[in-house]
């Protein structure tokens, strides 16, 4: 049986995983309210979240998308520090989705992350030496060229299948030389960080030779993204909601284990079908 080992839990990738988004920027919430509105709003979300089938709750304060605003962390701390505060006792796998190493250390301190997601893959200084010393926490290592405010001006490749595998087995070879077991480790692409719909493209037909060069599982972030809507034609975020299922079925049929979504009810009725159908 392969599992995910996750701080307290063993996550079973037999079957999909579900993550869900649980975002805690402000922008992010209609109103963009107060810190205790966006908190409550937050907790409230997590509730449906769960109740709609998610399987993990991924909990970030800084937004990566592109040309994201500059967020210091003791803001990204004064966002995230309440909810996880809260979820820890909810008894679900709870990822702080974070890239710097002083707010995953403030997290792990409050025993309210059994997973770090690294949009970085832990390349902030201390980030594989603080993992290491501790004994469960899983980790998503993901792939981005470049930095948010910049990676989409222009990214290029002369391989973009393999500079990807190439950094995330150096990023996993790295964890697992600092004496982290590989059950706590999964790759993921980044979709959308450094890459436009010819790299996505690309990375989304070879993912099962992104799986096959680790031998560590896939976890894969296409939710509502933009590469939905320049193949749907939907520039509205919200509304690519059947382009994302489609893509996360995509996914699952090359081998990814846990996909990262806004949508759960709708990707989880999708997988469950498509587990049952094998379409
Ligand atoms: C935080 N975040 C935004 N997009 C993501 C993706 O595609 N993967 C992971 N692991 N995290 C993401």
């Amino acid at each position: 049986m392969s599992i995910w080992q996750a701080g307290r839990f063993q996550i079973d990738l037999n079957r999909p995983q579900i993550m869900g988004i649980v975002n805690l920027t402000p922008d992010s919430f209609s109103d963009g309210g107060t810190y205790s509105h966006t908190v409550q709003t937050a907790l409230r979300h997590a509730e449906q979240l769960l109740k709609d089938g998610a399987d993990i709750l991924d909990i970030g304060g800084e937004s990566t998308r592109p040309g994201a605003a500059y967020v210091s962390l003791a803001e990204e701390w004064a966002r995230v520090q309440p909810v996880l505060a809260e979820v820890a006792g909810w008894g679900v796998p709870v990822s702080l989705d974070t890239r710097r190493t002083e707010v995953m250390a403030k997290a792990l301190d409050l025993g309210g992350a059994d997973i770090i997601n690294d949009v970085a893959a832990l390349s902030d200084a201390g980030a594989v030496d603080l993992l290491a010393q501790q004994a469960d926490t899983g980790i998503c290592l993901m792939h981005m060229q470049g930095l948010p405010e910049t990676m989409q001006d222009n990214p290029h490749y002369q391989d973009v299948v393999g500079e990807v595998a190439r950094y995330l087995n150096s990023r996993a070879a790295a964890c697992i030389e600092a004496g982290i077991a590989r059950t706590r480790i999964t790759l993921d692409p980044g979709f959308g960080f450094g890459k436009n719909l010819q790299h996505n493209t690309a990375l989304m037909r070879h993912l099962p030779e992104l799986a096959a060069a680790t031998g560590l599982p896939l976890l894969i972030g296409v939710s509502r993204k933009r590469m939905i809507g320049e193949l749907t034609g939907e520039t509205d975020a919200a509304a690519r909601v059947h382009g994302s299922v489609a893509a996360a079925l995509a996914a699952a049929a090359r081998g990814a284990r846990i996909f990262r979504v806004h949508d759960v009810k709708a990707t989880a009725d999708a997988l469950k079908v498509w587990q049952a159908l094998g379409v």
